[in-house]
């Protein structure tokens, strides 16, 4: 009997991109169902009831919650596809401590761009600028964050490649001037058809999140 995969979303939020991202690199057939985050279904309260958030992968039935960990699900269920996390225990940490790292930085740090202002912002910007250098120096000059493959740091940072316009227009600085191995490691990875079909103009992803967010 097929397998029922489903997966609860919303277009452009950078977690479902992870899932989504993950699911076409195993080559895995499943629904997806937007989700309308200002009147959440029963199904998303039910398969998420502590964070009622999305993305949520409901696998025969069985709900997995968090991105990062729906990526890991993913990787172990359909383990007949390329790896997305390497076999080596010391590797998979590594591997881990990385998308724990984006999951704690990219967004709280991000956000504070346009969300401070004056000093703050400053601060900010000084900041994220930081941690772009960081992963730009752990990134070195491989192909991929794990070396030749695509894999899951990669999976885990690049929905965020659509913010990078965003960052830049509310930080005041330009992500290529700071950061050039990571803008040429995105446009590699838009290369693959699982981020290319995954991934929205940044510009229209600056649209919406001046709109969710009430930004100038
Ligand atoms: N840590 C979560 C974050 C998920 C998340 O923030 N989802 C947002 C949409 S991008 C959401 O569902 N927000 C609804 C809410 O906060 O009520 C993950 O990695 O899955």
């Amino acid at each position: 009997m097929a397998e029922a995969v489903v997966l609860l979303d919303l277009w452009v939020s950078p977690f479902g991109q992870r899932c989504r991202i993950a699911l076409a690199e195993k080559g895995v057939a499943y629904e997806y169902q937007e989700q309308d985050l200002d009147n959440k279904s029963p199904l998303l309260l039910q398969a998420n009831p502590v964070h009622k958030k999305i993305p949520v992968l409901i696998h025969d039935g069985k709900p997995v919650c968090e991105s990062l960990i729906i990526v890991q699900y993913i990787d172990e269920v359909w383990s007949d596809g390329a790896p997305l996390l390497p076999a080596d225990p010391y590797a998979r940490a590594q591997a881990r401590f990385w998308g724990d790292f984006i999951d704690k930085k990219i967004y709280e740090y991000g956000t504070r761009l346009w969300k401070l202002k004056g000093e703050a912002h400053q601060e900010a910007k000084k900041e994220f600028i930081e941690i772009l250098k960081v992963l730009e120096a752990e990134l070195g000059d491989k192909k991929y964050f794990g070396g030749d493959a695509f894999g899951y740091v990669d999976i885990a940072l690049v929905p965020f490649c659509a913010w990078f316009y965003t960052f830049e227009t509310c930080g005041g600085f330009s992500v290529e001037a700071e950061a050039p191995k990571l803008v040429a490691w995105g446009k590699r990875c838009l290369e693959r058809e699982s981020v290319s079909k995954a991934f929205y103009d940044p510009v229209k992803v600056y649209e919406v999140l001046k709109q969710a967010y009430g930004f100038e």
